[in-house]
């Protein structure tokens, strides 16, 4: 919304000047440069029909090496974002070089975590912006990788990355995107990036910070223009890292040691660590087989409940095999929990479809509505794809719903123990309000252990 539309939507000038507690003097000099001051806004936000975005969209372009600029290559420039669009950004490259990086671009609103966020494995195929302007500040350390290496292509940020101040901090961002061999621009406007995708929906995008510093703008607009996209990419196949027992907790667990762990599978299609720490920490001995196991593989395990991670990619393109492995899950009527892919994988193989959202939802900042308590959850995600609650049958029901845009957070089956959310429980980065489902997993194998038991000792 302009400037001239809020006065508007205001009453006028003298009505803003008065809500606002300036003189029509200071409304007008508002109006030449098209902007209104933030200390302003809260005023304006009582006035129906002016929302925050619109107050944004107001606001003063941020300090940046360039804003959309298609032509001349400003001093300094190293690097260059390239978007599906025809959009040119000009920044300054950091990391390690790379001619040019293709995926899908997106945003992420969460103000911490950058490290776990650049590492969760689900962020294959994209770029990530950063929309907190200063990115690097605590630096990284061996502690906060949600997998060994940088699953995301790059990061784009507004601020120059700076040197670390923290006393976990082992390795600069600097150095540390050069071992993952992987590239970050800055002084990009990135409120610019995060409107562009808002308004327009997913875009690709080519991150180029080549070595011998020259860039063909237009073989990289070329590149972003052909890449397919995520829809119809299984990349899940791509970052599971496969077979093996998993024992450490959360950091700093703070929970009891339980006496009986209970045996839990968990399928990687690209599993973040904390989720891992979480299972044990809620009381699981976790044995992780890649995604692409069998039905068969993961019962030759006799689990009292499989896990299913979350992942990049389309989950339409990780059914083709997921999806038979599940069901064989489900037959053999062993409890499912199921997070983000994991979570739409298993409405698939409960008879639902999968979409691609328009707006992804990445942040820590999240609103969920717990169906059945009325209890909301600040949660933390990192989703393009969603379960399409039409197409859920009967025998599923909707848990969780986003107080966002109201698209579905959460299903049940009404006939099996299985349960997903698609927000990510573990945290990591995030808030960890939503814990509570790992021991909810925990107690559906404890009472289904303890009924066992009692109908054994029955028949005894
Ligand atoms: N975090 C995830 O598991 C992401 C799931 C899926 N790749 C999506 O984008 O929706």
């Amino acid at each position: 919304m302009n400037i001239d539309a809020i006065i508007q939507k205001a009453g006028g000038v003298t009505e803003i000047a008065q809500l606002t507690g300036v003189g029509s003097e200071a409304v007008r000099k508002w109006r030449q440069s098209g902007t209104v001051p933030a200390k302003h806004w809260p005023a304006l936000l009582h006035v129906p029909g002016i929302t925050l975005a619109d107050l944004n969209d107001t606001s003063e372009e941020a300090p940046s090496m360039s804003h959309a600029s298609n032509t001349t290559r400003p001093n300094g420039a190293t690097a260059a974002l390239a978007l599906a669009d025809g959009t040119l950004l000009w920044g300054r490259g950091f990391g390690a070089h790379n001619d040019a990086a293709v995926g899908e671009l997106c945003f992420s609103t969460g103000m911490t975590g950058y490290q776990e966020t650049l590492t969760d494995p689900s962020f294959a195929g994209q770029i990530v912006t950063f929309t907190f302007p200063h990115i690097g500040n605590v630096g990284t350390n061996p502690e906060d990788n949600e997998a060994p290496t940088m699953a995301a292509l790059g990061l784009v940020v507004k601020e120059d990355v700076t040197a670390p101040a923290n006393w976990r901090s082992t390795k600069s961002l600097n150095e540390w995107l050069i071992a993952q061999g992987r590239s970050g621009i800055s002084g990009i406007d990135t409120r610019f990036i995060a409107r562009t995708l808002r308004d327009k929906g997913p875009q690709t995008a080519v991150l180029s910070f080549p070595r011998n510093g020259q860039i063909d703008v237009d073989a990289l607009k070329e590149k972003a223009r052909t890449w397919p996209g995520l829809v119809g990419m299984d990349l899940a196949k791509d970052v599971t890292q496969g077979k093996r027992h998993w024992t450490e907790t959360v950091w700093q667990n703070q929970r009891p040691e339980k006496d009986v762990k209970r045996r839990v599978v968990a399928l990687d299609y690209g599993a973040k660590d904390n989720i891992l720490r979480s299972l044990v920490s809620a009381g699981c001995d976790v044995h992780v087989l890649p995604g692409t196991a069998t039905g068969e593989e993961i019962l030759a395990l006799k689990p009292e409940g499989v896990f299913l991670s979350n992942g990049p990619g389309d989950p339409a393109a990780t059914a083709t095999y997921a999806v038979p492995a599940i069901e064989a899950v489900l037959n053999a009527d062993v409890p499912i929990f199921g997070i983000c892919l994991g979570h739409q994988l298993l409405a698939r193989a409960l008879g639902g479809s999968t979409y691609k959202l328009e707006r992804g939802h990445r942040g820590a900042n999240q609103p969920v509505k717990d169906i059945t308590t009325g209890k909301v959850e600040i949660t933390s995600q990192n989703h393009g794809f969603a379960v399409d609650e039409k197409s859920l049958p009967e025998t599923v029901k909707v848990t969780h719903v986003s107080l966002f845009d109201g698209s579905n957070e959460g299903i049940a089956s009404t006939v099996k123990e299985a349960f997903s959310v698609q927000y990510h429980p573990e945290a990591s980065p995030g808030p960890t309000d939503s814990f509570y489902l790992f021991e909810r997993f925990v107690s559906v194998m404890d009472r289904r252990a303890n009924t066992q038991g009692t109908t054994q000792k029955a028949g005894a």
